[in-house]
């Protein structure tokens, strides 16, 4: 058999990849390495260059890694998986009250199972999704209320409250899903330093450009596939590559995510304890000069179980117009991407998603519509 051909969207438009017909095999540790974050808190500059020595290895070769000893408490982790669980486990009627497409100027809040369809080529998406995102009166660093702030950064805050006033019949829900955002939050501000050094630059190169950043918190649930969504191959969540800077994705132990090796072959990226998978964006991907690799993955609960992940999608604050990196740079290596507003860049893409999704539901209405002669 041969190759098939996978499209993908990006923020400015299709790109396409071959994949090999083989089945999904096991990662090697090379190909997603486990690395141990305990230096990153050190006085040492010496040892944060080692940690970011690693991620440039991990980030050049397939764009993901494992994470361990993050400092993100087990018990933020479970009470935030908790009240996920609560949430999806609700009548329709009750978490369509805060329907993303209904409530939601900035893709916040419920989205339902099948009114996705991430990848083209693949079916629609089976996952379930909650969001929420950047508000500044929740920032664990600088609290401050968005009146504070000047107003061209309080034009891209994407933060809603309306996700918050539809749950707050779930005790402590609001609080224990911004304990672990803000945890995410704190990690990320930490590790994007460590990005810094890994390309070479100033260790605080971005401290200014993440004051207000893209920090996007989901709660993606996947429930077990039917009998007939398994005999069509569906997915819960179709190809596709992250957007902003880098992600931090907490999975539970099902299993499901696989990512595309250079080859084309798809590789499965296991649930490791105590561990969060990081893997590059598109944005952050643009900024290198194409040095570090957003990477294509997948999910799909083959499990008879329900399966829980909870990315938090991390960028720079989005009115920053960011470039290629410098040090990305060379004569022999020019710039290859203008500077884009990191606002817009993560926005084009979400919006082309949800016109094909609409497109695709009205052609696929049409055959049984009745057509009324006049
Ligand atoms: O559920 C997972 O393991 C990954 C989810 C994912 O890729 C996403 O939400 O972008
Ligand atoms: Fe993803």
């Amino acid at each position: 058999m041969s190759a098939t051909k996978l499209q993908l969207r990006t923020a400015l438009g299709f790109v396409y990849r071959d994949v090999l017909p083989n089945p999904p095999r096991d990662c090697t540790p090379d190909e997603i390495p486990v690395i141990d974050l305990s230096p990153l808190f050190s006085e040492e500059l010496s040892e944060r260059q080692d940690v970011a020595a690693q991620i440039r290895k991990a980030s050049v070769n397939t764009g993901f890694f494992y994470v361990r000893n993050h400092g993100i408490p087990a018990e933020t982790i479970a009470k935030c998986k908790e009240q996920g669980l609560r949430f999806m486990r609700q009548p329709a009627e009750q978490k369509d009250l805060i329907s993303s497409r209904n409530c939601s100027k900035h893709f916040n809040g419920y989205t339902g199972s099948a009114k996705t369809n991430i990848s083209p080529t693949e079916s629609i998406d089976i996952r379930e999704s909650f969001s929420f995102r950047y508000s500044p009166e929740l920032d664990p660093d600088h609290p401050m209320d968005v009146s504070e702030l000047p107003e061209e950064v309080s034009q891209g805050i994407q933060g809603e409250d309306f996700v918050w006033e539809g749950t707050a019949h779930l005790p402590n829900f609001k609080e224990d899903c911004v304990a672990y955002w803000a945890s995410c939050l704190r990690l990320a501000r930490k590790l994007v330093r460590s990005f810094a050094l890994s390309l070479d630059l100033e260790e605080h190169y971005w401290d200014d450009k993440v004051t207000h950043p893209g920090a996007d918190s989901v709660f993606n649930y996947y429930r077990p596939r039917t009998e007939q969504e398994t005999k069509d191959n569906s997915v819960g969540l179709g190809s596709h590559t992250d957007l902003q800077m880098f992600t931090l994705l907490w999975q539970d132990n099902i299993g499901g995510l696989q990512i595309l090796s250079k080859e084309g072959q798809w590789i499965k990226a296991p649930p490791i304890e105590g561990t969060l998978v990081v893997n590059i964006g598109d944005y952050m991907m643009r900024l290198c000069n194409d040095i570090y690799i957003s990477t294509v993955h997948r999910v799909t609960n083959e499990s008879l179980l329900e399966r829980v992940s909870m990315p938090f999608f991390f960028g720079l604050n989005f009115n920053c117009v960011e470039g290629v990196v410098p040090s990305c740079i060379t004569d022999s290596n020019p710039a290859k991407y203008e500077p884009i507003s990191a606002g817009e860049w993560v926005q084009k893409r979400f919006k082309q998603e949800r016109k094909a999704f609409d497109e695709k539901a009205a052609s696929s209405i049409a055959p049984s519509a009745v057509v009324v002669q006049t």
